[in-house]
């Protein structure tokens, strides 16, 4: 298992290349289950979940073929011929639960594990199977298998949604493409990702209109064809890595990322002391002061993400004056705060939220990565203590951040990986 070593206290200065998004790119490769033909996608992530996602869709049947040779471009396509995920891959990446819509589309029928919860919660996938219910499917649960028939296909309809959930708004999305007649969608999450697999999917024929909005409007096609397409900068990479910047004192330039995307993290970081600007094809990051406190709450977008909640915090943690952290989407997602106190944070947790007393300075640790998010705040923390801070089970970073020894190193970071 891999470990990183970072010593703390050196300001990171330069350009980082802000990679695709995983939380699109994982969706659009999803899309081409929708179609026989070739879907192309360009400015894909070179990290773990991609992996596993090319793994469920070749035992799919399809063929995941990469055309530049170094994983950035990928090509989809072929016929599906097992409609089975199986739970050795779902329960290793939830995203998986995204094939059961496309597959039922396609295939009319399909079994997919259910994937259980995971580190950050409990993670039912009720709002996916009620939506696909709306649509006619007929679903059972067996043997941790959620089994989806529609024999003579889906049939578009008016699906309110209890809870802006993102996979539910996705999955739906994808099978309501290929059903009879119009869907729409009422209370669908706006997540800038979800407005890139709508780009995607228009480009492959499809017709959906309300990218942005809460109600989308899917008039359902006989089939879908091959198209190319980019995935989106990914705003969480970018957020982080202006976190980084941040607290330690140096100034970055985040080639490729869009200011527009990080809505509620832009005005939170502005408060906490941090500028971002918007230049052309890039964002400039640096410091306008010291760190202040700031109190947040994470919420659906274009509120403040959970996905960047630990990185945040792990700023605060060295700002000045108190800051309230209170999480609402996930039900267990301070999974850091007491690796962030084994670096001298003073963090107290009452339920759902964090409450944060700056300290002057952190100091160097050995800690342990939970989840993917919690992974970074604690290198986060690691570039700014004092010392050296050793962080094990890297791989739960490998799932999302592509390069990330390598993309801190260039602009001064000291950070290495270490192979036992
Ligand atoms: C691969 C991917 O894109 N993952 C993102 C996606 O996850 P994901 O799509 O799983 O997130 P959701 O928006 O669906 O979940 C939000 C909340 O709704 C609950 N819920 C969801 C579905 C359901 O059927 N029933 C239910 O109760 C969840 O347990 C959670 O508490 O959006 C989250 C919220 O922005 C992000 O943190 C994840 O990084
Ligand atoms: C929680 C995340 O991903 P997933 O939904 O794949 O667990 C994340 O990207 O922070």
């Amino acid at each position: 298992m891999d470990r990183f070593i970072i010593h703390g206290g050196h300001p990171l200065r330069g350009d980082i290349v802000i990679g695709g998004a995983k939380n699109s790119a994982l969706k659009l490769l999803v899309a081409g289950l929708l179609t026989p033909e070739k879907l192309v996608l360009d400015n894909v992530p070179r990290i773990a979940d991609i992996r596993t996602m090319r793994r469920l869709l070749e035992q799919h049947g399809l063929t995941v073929e990469d055309i530049s040779g170094d994983g950035g471009t990928l090509s989809i396509g072929g016929e599906i011929t097992n409609t089975e995920a199986p739970y050795n891959i779902v329960s290793k990446m939830r995203a998986s639960i995204l094939v059961l819509g496309p597959l039922l589309a396609r295939c009319g029928e399909a079994r997919v594990s259910l994937p259980g919860g995971c580190a950050i919660g409990t993670r039912p996938v009720d709002l996916h199977l009620k939506a696909l219910e709306t649509l006619g499917a007929k679903i059972t649960l067996e043997n941790g298998y959620i089994h989806a028939e529609a024999p003579n296909g889906l049939k578009g309809e008016r699906v309110i949604l209890p809870f802006a959930s993102v996979g539910a708004t996705e999955n739906l999305l994808m099978a309501a493409t290929l059903a009879r007649g119009r869907t729409e969608i009422v209370n669908a999450a706006r997540e800038p990702e979800i407005g890139d697999l709508v780009g995607c999917l228009n480009a492959m024929g499809a017709r959906i209109t309300g990218i942005g909005t809460g109600k989308l409007v899917i008039d359902g096609v006989e089939g879908l064809h091959g198209a190319r397409y980019r995935v989106m900068p990914d705003r969480i990479e970018c957020g982080t890595y202006a976190c980084a910047a941040a607290i330690t004192g140096g100034e970055l330039r985040l080639v490729g990322g869009q200011v527009e995307h990080l809505g509620a993290v832009v005005r939170a970081l502005e408060e906490a002391g941090v500028e971002m600007v918007q230049e052309e094809g890039a964002v400039r990051v640096q410091r306008t002061g010291a760190l202040r406190g700031v109190d947040i709450m994470t919420e659906p977008y274009p509120g403040f993400p959970t996905d960047m909640q630990a990185q945040f915090m792990a700023l605060l943690s060295v700002a000045e004056g108190a800051s309230m952290v209170t999480e609402t989407i996930f039900e267990n997602r301070f999974m850091h705060v007491p690796e962030l106190n084994r670096m001298g944070a003073r963090i107290n947790v009452h339920g759902s939220s964090a409450i944060i007393r700056g300290v002057h300075s952190l100091s160097g640790a050995p800690v342990m990565a939970t989840d993917l998010r919690a992974s970074f705040s604690l290198i986060i923390a690691g570039l700014a203590a004092h010392g050296e801070t050793i962080l094990s089970r890297v791989y739960h970073l490998d799932r999302g951040y592509e390069a990330v020894e390598r993309k801190l190193a260039q602009c001064g970071a000291h950070i290495e990986r270490v192979s036992d």
